[in-house]
């Protein structure tokens, strides 16, 4: 099954547009995790086994296991996520974008080395630079689009011709690259009028949307803008709120209520 076909089934079955991010941080684990080896695997597992009811999607971001040589836990973690929670996409957030030839590399990195159903990507380099992803059918291209940071607005909200620089990137990703279907769109929930027009230009694309939570994006603000026609359309991440929601040892039922507590929040303004 492609990626855009299993995100319609679980944003359906789950009645949730959550995303869970998995951004492991040993130092912020509860105190029971002292001394484990294994620790990231570990506490991402039970994060993931906590929230899936209420996850249309997993986004482990991969700085935060290379950083810490736990590449295999990684590539554990997502195996387990296909395997005990089948249906719930993972999306490796890792921003990948360089000449075709690396290109290649990195698609074979995400889709083949960890078997992730969809990847970030970068369109700074323009269209050859993620081409070895958008031709990967089955899985999924996340392209930066506008960013949730404050420096967001440095490049990608400079005019070009009139239009600012990341309505060009929505309206070439959705008019020219999106050939396989298999294109969505970052936009941060902490730019809610750009939600709306990078909706508007790309009918009911996929968008993720990172932001709330430890950002501060306003989740009403993001369902008001960012919606697709049938009702979907988003997936909104939280990582670090749902994550460290305590740091005892209830961790794995605080990260469960958060992740519902976002999921019930969104699906009130639906
Ligand atoms: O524009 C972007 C793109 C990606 N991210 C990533 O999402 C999470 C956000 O973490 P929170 O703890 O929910 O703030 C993190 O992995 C970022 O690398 C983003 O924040 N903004």
């Amino acid at each position: 099954m492609n990626f855009a076909t299993a995100l319609k089934n679980r944003w359906r079955d789950a009645n949730s547009l959550v995303c869970v991010g998995l951004d492991p941080e040993p130092a912020k684990f509860p105190p029971g995790f002292t001394g484990n080896a294994d620790a990231v695997f570990a506490f991402c597992r039970d994060i993931v086994d906590a929230t899936a009811e209420y996850a249309c999607a997993f986004k482990p971001q991969i700085a935060h296991f290379a950083a810490r040589d736990a590449e295999d836990a990684l590539s554990r973690l997502i195996a387990h996520i296909h395997a005990a929670h089948p249906g719930i996409p993972v999306i490796l957030d890792a921003k990948r974008g360089d000449i075709g030839s690396t290109a290649q590399h990195y698609a074979t990195e995400a889709f083949d080395r960890y078997e992730a159903d969809a990847v970030t990507a970068n369109p700074w380099l323009g269209r050859d630079s993620v081409q070895p992803f958008l031709d990967r059918a089955d899985r999924g291209v996340v392209i930066l689009c506008h960013t949730s940071n404050p420096g967001a607005s440095d490049f990608q909200d400079l005019d070009a011709g009139g239009r600012p620089l990341y309505q060009h990137v929505a309206e070439r990703v959705a008019r020219d690259w999106n050939g396989n279907g298999n294109c969505a769109l970052v936009v941060g929930a902490t730019w809610p009028r750009q939600l709306r027009e990078v909706r508007a230009i790309v009918g009911d694309m996929p968008l993720l949307i990172p932001g709330v939570g430890a950002q501060g994006g306003d989740v009403k603000a993001v369902v008001d803008n960012g919606l697709a026609s049938d009702g979907a359309g988003l997936l909104v991440s939280s990582s670090r709120a749902i994550l460290y929601a305590s740091g005892g040892d209830d961790y794995a039922e605080a990260a469960a209520s958060a992740a519902k507590a976002l999921r019930d929040g969104i699906n009130r303004h639906r």
